[in-house]
Order: C-alpha cells, then sequence, then structure tokens
C-alpha cells in the first residue's frame, strides 16, 4: 500500500459527489470560484444508482401496463405479464451499468474538480482524502468546506436480521432476480414502492409496517395505497413489528412478528429509513459528534448547541441536514448555499430574508414529494395535522379524485382522492395531497399556488383545461365556496 500525499488549494471543497453536492460545486464555479469535490464512491450518490433512478425505472414498466390495464380496448390487446429481464435490462441503462464515466465528464465539462477517496475533516477549512490504495491528499479551502455525504440505509436492532443477510435499497434497486417472496420491513416510502415494484414483477410480497403506510402523510393517501397492495396480492401487516428474523440452511429467512405470526421468504428487504453518513468525517476535530444529522442555520452553516460553528465556514446540505430527505430539496439547497458561497467570496451580504436568493425557504414551507406507488401519491406543503400543529388556522377541503370528468376518461373505476390546506386568515393554500393513478405531474400547479401565496381568490382566474384531471382545481375551490 502506497501512501503519498499532496496539497491543493481551492476555493470550495464539498464532500459527496451526489445530486446535492455537484450542484453546489456547479453553482460555486458559476459564481467565479474553484471548487474540488471529493467522492469515494461513485459520482452521482445513491440517487443515481440505488435510489431515484434505478427504483423508478423499476416501477415504469409496471404502471404503463396497468394504465393499459385500466382501459377496456386496451387491455384486451395485453396478453402476457412484465418481462422482468427487460425491467432490469432498462434499469440499468439508468445507472450505466453502475459507472460514473457521463457523469465525471459532467463534472470535468463544469470546471470542477474531482479528487476520488474518502474525505474527512482535519482541521479548520481542511480536508484530507485518502484514496483506495492509501494516498492522501490534503485540500485547503480559501473559503467553505461543504459536507454533502448523504445517508445509508438503516438496519434496526432486531435479533439476527445482520445474520440474516438483508436487502437494503442498495440490494432492490440493483437486483438482477425477483425473489418468489420477499418480505419487506417497513411501510415507509421504501417500503411501498418496492412492494409495488416487486409485486409487479412477479414476488409475492409481505409488507410489514409499525404503523399505517406512509405516516408522512395524509391518512387517506396511504390508506388508498394499502387498498390498491392488497388488490395486487400484496400481504399488508400494519402495526406490527419484525421481533426476530432468521435464515435458515437452506436459505430461506423466517420472520417472526411482534403479534407472534410468523412470515417466511425467501430475501428480507429492510426500509425502515437512513442514517446520516457523518461517522468517519472527522466531525470530532471541529467539536461535533461522530453518527449524528447536521444541524444547520439558515445559511446552511453547520451549528453546534452554541449556535454557528467557529466563523461559518462548514456548510452541510441535502440529506445529511435532515431538513428534507429528497433529491430535489438537496438541489434546491444546492443552488442557493453555492450562491451563497460565491457571495460571501464577494464580500456580499447573502439574501436570507424569507424567499430570498439565498435561503432555502421552501424546506420549510412547500416540501414536494410524489411517491410512485399505483396510485400515486403526491404532496406538498402541510397536512391538515401539521398545520394545527404549526398554529395556522386550518381550512380543509376533500374532493373524490375519481369523480373528475378528466378522471373517468383517464381510466375506468378510477379511484382517488385529494385534499387542499387552506391558511383561513391569509386565504391561501398552505397544502395539497392526492393520491390517485398517474397524477405526478399535478403537484407542480399545487406548488406554485402555495409558493406564489396566490389568493384563493386569484386560483379561481386559473381555468383548468377541460376534460383534464386538472379540473380537481375547480371542484376543489368550489367545495371551499366562493365567499368562504
Ligand atoms: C430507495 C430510495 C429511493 C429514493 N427515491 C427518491 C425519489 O424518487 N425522489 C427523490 O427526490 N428522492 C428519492 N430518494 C431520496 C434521495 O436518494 C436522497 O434524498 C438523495 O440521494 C440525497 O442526495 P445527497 O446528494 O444529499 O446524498 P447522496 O445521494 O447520498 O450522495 C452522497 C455522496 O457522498 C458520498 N460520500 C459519503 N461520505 C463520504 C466521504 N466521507 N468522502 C467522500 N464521499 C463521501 C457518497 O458515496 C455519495 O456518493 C430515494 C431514496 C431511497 C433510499
Ligand atoms: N419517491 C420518493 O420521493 C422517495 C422514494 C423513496 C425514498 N425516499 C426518501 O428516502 C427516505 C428514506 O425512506 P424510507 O422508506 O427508508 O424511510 P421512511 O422514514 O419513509 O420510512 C421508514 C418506515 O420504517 C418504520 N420503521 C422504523 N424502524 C422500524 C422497525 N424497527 N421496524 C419496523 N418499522 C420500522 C418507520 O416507522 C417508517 O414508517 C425518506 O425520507 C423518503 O422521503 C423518497
Amino acid at each position: 500500500m502506497s501512501s503519498s500525499s499532496q496539497d491543493r488549494t481551492v476555493d470550495v471543497i464539498i464532500i459527496g459527489a451526489g445530486p446535492t453536492g455537484e450542484n453546489v460545486a456547479d453553482r460555486a464555479v458559476q459564481g467565479g470560484l474553484t471548487a474540488a469535490i471529493v467522492e469515494r464512491e461513485l459520482v452521482g450518490g445513491e440517487c443515481s444508482y440505488w435510489a431515484c433512478m434505478p427504483t423508478k425505472a423499476l416501477l415504469r414498466d409496471a404502471a404503463a401496463l396497468r394504465a393499459a390495464k385500466a382501459l377496456p380496448a386496451a387491455g384486451k390487446a395485453i396478453t402476457g405479464t412484465l418481462d422482468a429481464e427487460a425491467v432490469f435490462a432498462r434499469r440499468d441503462q439508468f445507472t450505466s451499468g453502475w459507472k460514473d464515466a457521463g457523469q465525471v465528464e459532467w463534472l470535468t465539462g463544469a470546471g470542477i474538480t474531482l479528487v476520488r477517496g474518502h474525505g474527512r475533516i482535519t482541521g479548520t477549512r481542511t480536508v484530507t482524502v485518502t484514496d483506495s490504495d492509501g494516498t492522501t491528499t490534503n485540500l485547503q479551502a480559501r473559503q467553505a468546506v461543504v459536507i454533502a455525504t448523504g445517508t445509508s440505509a438503516l438496519t434496526p436492532p432486531v435479533p439476527g436480521l445482520d445474520e440474516a443477510d438483508p436487502w437494503t435499497n442498495r440490494e432492490a434497486a440493483a437486483a438482477t432476480s425477483v425473489p418468489d417472496r420477499l418480505a419487506i420491513i417497513g411501510g415507509g416510502v421504501v417500503g411501498v414502492e418496492m412492494a409495488t415494484a416487486f409485486s409487479a414483477l412477479g414476488s409475492q410480497v409481505t409488507l410489514i409496517s409499525r404503523s399505517r403506510l406512509l405516516a408522512g402523510v395524509e391518512e387517506f393517501a396511504g390508506e388508498h395505497v394499502a387498498d390498491a397492495l392488497r388488490t395486487y396480492g400484496v400481504s399488508v401487516l400494519l402495526d406490527r413489528d419484525a421481533s426476530e428474523v432468521r435464515r435458515d440452511d437452506t436459505g430461506e429467512v423466517h420472520l417472526t412478528l411482534s403479534d407472534g405470526a410468523e412470515v417466511t421468504a425467501d430475501e428480507v428487504l429492510v426500509a425502515t429509513g437512513r442514517v446520516p453518513n457523518t461517522k468517519d468525517l472527522g466531525l470530532e476535530h471541529v467539536g461535533l459528534t461522530p453518527g449524528k444529522w447536521l444541524a444547520v442555520d439558515d445559511a446552511l452553516a453547520v451549528v453546534d448547541d452554541s449556535g454557528r460553528l467557529e466563523d461559518g465556514w462548514l456548510y452541510a446540505a441535502g440529506d445529511i441536514n435532515h431538513r428534507a430527505l429528497l433529491t430535489h430539496h438537496g438541489k434546491y439547497q444546492a443552488r442557493a448555499l453555492g450562491d451563497l458561497i460565491a457571495a460571501r467570496a464577494r464580500g456580499e451580504e447573502p439574501d436570507l430574508s424569507t424567499w430570498g436568493r439565498h435561503a432555502a425557504t421552501a424546506d420549510e414551507r412547500a416540501v414536494t414529494q410524489v411517491i410512485f406507488t399505483d396510485p400515486e401519491v403526491v404532496a406538498v406543503g402541510h397536512t391538515a395535522a401539521s398545520a394545527e400543529a404549526a398554529g395556522i388556522e386550518v381550512g380543509v377541503v376533500d374532493y373524490d379524485l375519481g369523480s373528475i370528468a378528466g378522471a373517468s376518461l383517464h381510466a375506468d373505476g378510477y379511484r382517488g382522492q385529494a385534499r387542499m390546506v387552506i391558511d383561513e386568515q391569509r386565504k391561501v393554500l398552505v397544502g395539497f395531497t392526492a393520491v390517485g393513478p398517474d397524477i405526478s405531474e399535478l403537484l407542480h400547479a399545487a406548488t406554485i399556488a402555495i409558493v406564489g401565496e396566490v389568493p384563493l381568490d386569484r386560483l379561481w382566474h386559473a381555468v383548468p383545461a377541460y376534460p383534464t384531471i386538472s379540473e380537481i382545481w375547480l371542484r376543489l375551490l368550489e367545495t371551499a365556496g366562493r365567499d368562504r
């Protein structure tokens, strides 16, 4: 093992080349700074290779097939089942066979320096990178160090689980065969999306959830998803935990649940949340505790219990700051932060006012999410419960999505529901959730209404085209009443 060492100085060092890190670096370079990005695995991060893109590729064929089956004539034309090999082959195109040459080319083209290896903070504005053959590079930042190291799968301390060699999101996203029986622990977003994908690919899926499904969104959305999963043959077990797991000599996995029930499967997928990649990051050198999420201020500068850390050279963006574990919010933070670091380097005060250029206000007011189940779930901003908890005078308006003309044209037996959450004092929308087939593109209209704080009176003038599913907006407004 060689262990030579070299030194480099740049304006900004970013640790982690996931979607967040890439975008911080890009904005900083566009702002006139030099940037080095440190990556220990693949440029593109979890999202590109083991999360967003491959899992959505696993889901897409099943969604197209279901959409056709929901129409009598098109449905008659379907004579076969999903070809799992072809689904995996298409997924492989999206991960480029787990090679990052394309993303490296983009980085280089954007003028960003890539340093491969594991990065650790070793002092003020200093990062030491150790590559796979032990060579170290000492990076010094003139302006800032940004931590964008993302997360890994959390494996709960269930007796026998580790020894049973469970799948995490990585094995599920990169699967090359379909297990006959798949048990999934966790009824959050990963659990329900993977139950949808693998049941469509032919697995007999058992989904074990300690609470209702999709506890982070409005209850009705999780109920629609649970009903649909059951109709697709998934065994949905709610309000139960796995209390013991054992893989026997034949390779079968046996799960004992908290109510004493037994589940037997060929693979078990753990989908119980994420842990921050902060364990081996040198955080002790700046007085922080390794292994924890990183708290940040409005400027995304890392803070400790006593306020901003040192003189504010250390920032954290994306999953690692636990604001919103979503790629698009990581990238949103990244755009604000890259611009902020460049502004501070020019001696300018950043604009951290609400909705200001360098503020990530949407993380607090308008987190957007699409859950690619069947039916799909879209959500932005508050749920009724979170709005109430935030002290808002809440108005809730529900409407049956299936009774919209566009929805009934879209598919026979269309089922769905939509809810808008209103701030009754300000007469603006503060939340929107819907569940129904093929509604992912419905989300952005709600996002614009919330971010733009469009008065309800004015929303009446946003005329949805007939006969589209977007007419849900008209029905929600009519239900709310024009003189509300
Ligand atoms: C199964 C699954 C599906 C998902 N689907 C979606 C979706 O459809 N839409 C969506 O918006 N979000 C989705 N997410 C969430 C999304 O993946 C994350 O929000 C996103 O990847 C966060 O980006 P990031 O750049 O902050 O971190 P990551 O993508 O995790 O990237 C962090 C990078 O840092 C590197 N790194 C870590 N430590 C070091 C170190 N010490 N030195 C050098 N490099 C290091 C890692 O190797 C990694 O490449 C999904 C998550 C999962 C698990
Ligand atoms: N389409 C998307 O936008 C998308 C898709 C997948 C993941 N993601 C993001 O990735 C993140 C991780 O997803 P996730 O599903 O792993 O986490 P999650 O937090 O959404 O769900 C984890 C679930 O596991 C349960 N759980 C925790 N410990 C458990 C235990 N010991 N036994 C049984 N259940 C347990 C929790 O109660 C929760 O319901 C989420 O924040 C999500 O937003 C987004």
